[in-house]
């Protein structure tokens, strides 16, 4: 690194490119136990828990201040798996600061980034190597791993005073549950979907 010539280094962290993962820092770690609930087959989430509370996800905060002139960022893994027919997810949410967007890189892996907006419009965008999802302000986001073997590694970007409101989605779901349907994914509605 050059000879510092400022009050504020920069910060400098190696991810691998396969797993996403960085030596230097630790994980947010995200068990299915965190998230039994918020799968449609709730029964099969817990009884999954009982035999191995699998890792379904993890992600790093990299500690970015929490202003709007600060750039959170970080990777996301997603690891392959279902809750019944129902895709490997991440919680999902919304920004506490609703107007705030977020940008998601593909390193690895397929599958999809799911958006809804509170009004309760929704898109979802695919996700594969070398794709970048931008996730407009006012979406909620949950990445879903469609691969039945490799993990999803994307690489995100959000403004640092963004925070997060997970109250929203754990109460009403999203409108759209990704499912297996004949070894595809589909998106279907929600019976629960209290929008
Ligand atoms: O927050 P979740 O929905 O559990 O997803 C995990 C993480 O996914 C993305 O990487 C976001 O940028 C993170 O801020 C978020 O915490
Ligand atoms: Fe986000």
């Amino acid at each position: 690194m050059m000879t510092p010539t400022t009050t504020v280094p920069a910060t400098v962290t190696a991810f691998d490119l396969v797993s996403g993962l960085s030596a230097q820092r630790p994980t947010l770690r995200r068990r299915l136990s965190a998230m039994a609930a918020m799968y449609a087959d709730v029964e099969a989430a817990r009884a999954q828990v009982e035999r191995d509370d699998v890792l379904v996800y993890e992600f790093y905060d990299m500690g970015v201040p929490e202003t709007s002139g600060d750039v959170a960022y970080g990777t996301s893994i997603t690891y392959p798996g279902k809750v019944g027919d129902e895709y490997h997810m991440t919680k999902g949410h919304f920004h506490s600061v609703l107007d705030t967007g977020e940008i998601y890189f593909c390193l690895r892996g397929t599958g999809y980034m799911l958006m809804e907006n509170p009004e309760g419009d929704w898109q979802a965008a695919e996700f594969g190597p070398g794709q970048a999802v931008y996730v407009p302000r006012r979406y909620a986001h949950r990445s879903i791993n469609t691969s039945a073997t490799e993990p999803l590694v994307t690489f995100f970007a959000f403004p640092g005073h963004a925070g997060h409101d997970y109250g929203t989605i754990e109460t009403r779901g999203f409108r759209k549950l990704c499912v297996e349907r004949d070894g595809e994914p589909v998106f279907v509605d929600n019976p629960k979907w209290a929008g």
